[in-house]
């Protein structure tokens, strides 16, 4: 088998704080992970199919040329694509072999590749036959934004692939990632994507996959922190399934059932979020010398955010009896935890202090994984999409 012409790879995330709430235009704060989702394209020019290989969700379909070409829109901005037309979309469900009420993991991938492959070749100067090989680190619907790393390493090997962005070489051969101008051109293919698969996504997992870091979101506006890689986090999967995309609907429900309650819980969220960034910027910021005692005030604020950010997001309607159960063996033990993503099973976040005796870890870790649960201590700050050569 050929090497691939292309391997890109986009990171996952962890939102520390405002999950939902930035789908409201409100702030939040976010940071890549050091798990990514990977996708390699190998050319098969004499061929005349596309095939789309997708592992870890036990997928892989393959389509003619002429049958993805008939399906191209005609008014595509490459630099700046928009979401697809119903007409559009129509057959882009028909390619994919769906309806439009599908939610299931397949059909969410399925649709968002063909949108990508078909718009992103519509006016490119080559269209290759090829096999698109898509895998992740990340656990899928987890909260981890897997969806945004899958939508982030498909428009940035797509776009790579029809020449609309431009290839840095890496220095004697290392990895290599793209000018400002291209990870923008990414960033809102991703976006749309993750349209498709969200259905009214805020964007921050796009765009902290793409630029990688830790950022603070507010619609559209993206701040970066200068260091939060001291931040110790415990990564923990519930194991719970569930969409985004249902959980997301769930709380715009809710929102239009009860707006006058809704509206001061996610202004709470957002008071939350810009808190910590407060709290981050001192406790990156090169100039404030943090002496020991002062180090411990910041993490007891972040530890209180935690733990009302956790009662906000049950108020919305996202807990489970599963990240229930994560807070109380954490704060059995003087830890504090919280949702991380969409909820609703999924992830939960555990902060940890520098300090935080490694018994306390261990003893934590434990109970968590006795409850089935998967625990992982992980890094935060990864670099963004990514090319390998
Ligand atoms: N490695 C992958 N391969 C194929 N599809 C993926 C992969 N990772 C994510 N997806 C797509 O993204 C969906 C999960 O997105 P979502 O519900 O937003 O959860 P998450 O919290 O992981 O972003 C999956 O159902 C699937 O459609
Ligand atoms: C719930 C939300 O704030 C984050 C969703 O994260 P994830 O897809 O569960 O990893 C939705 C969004 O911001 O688009
Ligand atoms: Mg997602």
């Amino acid at each position: 088998m050929s090497d691939p012409e292309v391997v890109v790879s986009a990171p996952g995330k962890v939102i520390l704080f405002g999950e939902h709430a930035v789908v409201y235009g409100r702030k939040a704060i976010a940071s890549s992970l050091d798990l990514r989702t990977h996708l390699e394209v190998h050319l098969l020019p004499d061929s005349t199919s596309v095939t789309l290989e997708l592992p870890d969700i036990h997928l892989s379909k393959t389509w003619q040329m002429a049958d993805l070409a008939a399906a191209r829109p005609t008014d595509v901005d490459l630099k700046n694509p928009s979401p697809p037309s119903d007409q559009y979309l129509a057959a882009l469900h028909r390619l994919a072999g769906t309806d439009a009420d599908n939610t299931d993991a397949r059909s969410l991938a399925l649709l968002a590749f063909l949108y990508m492959y078909t718009s992103i070749h519509a006016t490119a100067r080559r269209c290759p036959a090829g096999r698109f090989h898509a895998s992740s680190q990340l656990p899928p619907g987890a909260g981890l934004g897997s969806s945004a790393a899958y939508c982030t390493a498909l428009a940035a090997g797509l776009l790579t692939m029809c020449d609309v962005i431009t290839r840095q070489e890496g220095k004697n051969g290392a990895d290599t990632a793209w000018c400002k101008d291209d990870l923008e051109v990414i960033n809102s293919w991703a976006f749309q994507g993750e349209r498709l698969i969200h259905g009214n996504p805020s964007g921050i997992d796009n765009s902290v996959s793409t630029f990688g870091g830790a950022i603070s979101f507010k619609s559209g506006e993206i701040s970066a922190f200068k260091s939060v890689a001291q931040l110790k986090i415990l990564l923990v999967n519930t194991k719970v399934p569930r969409s985004t995309k249902v959980l997301v609907q769930g709380v715009r429900d809710r929102y239009n059932r009860l707006p006058a309650i809704m509206e001061p819980v996610l202004n709470s969220i957002e008071e939350i979020s810009c808190t910590c960034e407060k709290v981050l910027q001192e406790l990156g910021s090169p100039t404030v010398e943090i002496k020991e005692n002062t180090q411990g005030k910041y993490y007891q604020v972040l530890e209180e955010l935690v733990d009302i950010c956790q009662c906000l997001l049950n108020a919305i309607g996202v807990g489970h009896p599963s990240l229930d159960k994560v807070s109380s063996i954490t704060s059995k033990h003087g830890l504090h935890s919280k949702l991380t993503g969409a909820g609703g099973g999924g992830c939960a976040l555990v902060l940890l202090r520098p300090d935080t005796a490694a018994d306390v870890i261990d003893k934590v870790t434990t109970e968590l994984r006795d409850c089935g649960f998967d625990v992982w201590e992980t890094a935060i700050g990864a670099r963004g999409v990514s090319q390998h050569s």
